[in-house]
């Protein structure tokens, strides 16, 4: 049985801009993310990932809105949250982020002790003794020495500080994390650590966590489900067994093949051709459609509405051929059935 934690139902977000050509950042949105799931959600830039991240916290830059559609957390409605609201009752204590970078979230001039007990204060009814006290657990927890709480946060490394936010993220027990590409700015073996940090927080943490990324096989690897994004628009969400091999977007099944992947060492990475619309007034076709090797003059006719793969309501894919595509697309989708899978977190 599914118990989600977050619910996006036909979310339309906007930006609007001075010369009133509005920007249909996301279109018809929705997903849902059960309790205790990590979930993915994958793209390239600028397909509305943080968009819907910052949506979800009361975040958007000021000429954002959600214009239509529902944002459930724990089953409440949240879309029309006020500023106040937000910072009552979701940031941090309910869902925390993440971000990036961690050079905005830290405050540059304050001891990160002295942060921790700031947000006790707000929060809870903690002592300074016991704020800092939760605050060195945690530093043992994201693997960071006790003995640096009371450092500022120049006095750490990028791969450190990001491990700090972990912690930070961790401070008041919230039921949701959102992880946006947390391991951008990290070099390739920080970014490995950091991922682990985050994925071991699984098995000791009641927590969920909505991982933002454009790597697929990081979703693979981590995830247990997963929403994959084009232009504004969700193409396929499902479990990551499901999308991993029975993949029924077009984007979804070409994403997969431009990815490195253990299995495939040899294997030339595929570039998708082509660049995603600009997302300016109504979105009312398949953003893909341009790029996609399997579209039909009705794919630029109206957007997708979403297809049950196989049946299956917990697996869809917003694509009109979405049943046609395993024939379609053979060619990509055949070497998988004999070799190993990469999968990690989902099984
Ligand atoms: N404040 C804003 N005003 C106008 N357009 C915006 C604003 N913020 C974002 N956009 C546009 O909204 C679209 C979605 O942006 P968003 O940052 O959500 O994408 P993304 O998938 O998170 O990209 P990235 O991976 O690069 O962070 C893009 O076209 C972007 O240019």
């Amino acid at each position: 049985m599914t118990d989600p934690i977050l619910e996006f139902e036909d979310v339309d977000i906007r930006y609007r801009t001075e010369k009133g050509n509005d920007v249909h950042a996301v279109n018809d949105a929705s997903f849902s993310i059960n309790r205790h799931d990590y979930f993915g959600l994958v793209g390239e830039s600028g397909c509305g990932k943080s968009t819907i991240a910052d949506a979800i916290v009361g975040g958007l830059d000021a000429n954002g809105e959600v214009t239509s559609g529902t944002i459930r957390y724990k089953g409440e409605e949240i879309q029309d949250y006020s500023e106040k609201e937000f910072n009552q009752n979701v940031r941090w204590k309910e869902i925390s982020v993440i971000p990036q970078s961690s050079m905005n979230s830290l405050d540059p001039v304050m001891k990160l002790s002295n942060q921790a007990v700031e947000m006790a204060k707000y929060h809870t009814d903690l002592t300074k003794t016991e704020a800092i006290d939760r605050l060195r657990e945690l530093f043992e927890v994201v693997g960071l020495s006790e003995s640096r709480i009371h450092d500022y946060p120049h006095q750490f490394s990028g791969g450190m500080q990001q491990r700090a936010i972990i912690a930070f993220a961790l401070y008041l027990r919230p039921s949701l994390i959102i992880a946006d590409e947390p391991t951008t700015a990290l070099d390739v073996i920080m970014q490995d650590q950091i991922i682990d940090y985050i994925n071991g927080l699984k098995d000791d943490w009641d927590i969920s966590m909505l991982m933002i990324t454009h790597d697929i096989s990081v979703v693979f690897e981590n995830c247990d489900s997963m929403a994959v994004m084009h232009g504004g628009q969700v193409a396929e969400t499902g479990s990551v067994v499901d999308v991993y091999d029975r993949p029924r977007h077009p984007y979804a099944i070409l994403l997969q093949n431009a990815f490195p992947d253990v299995r495939f060492p040899d294997r030339e990475l595929a570039v998708i051709d082509g660049h995603p619309p600009q997302l300016r007034g109504e979105v009312d076709f398949c953003t893909f459609a341009d790029r996609c090797p399997w579209a039909q003059p009705e794919c630029r006719e109206g957007a997708p509405d979403a297809q049950a793969v196989a049946g299956d309501d917990d697996h869809q894919a917003w694509c009109v051929r979405a049943d046609e595509m395993e024939e379609l697309a053979a060619e990509h989708l055949e070497p998988k059935a004999e070799e190993e899978s990469i999968l990690g977190g989902g099984e």
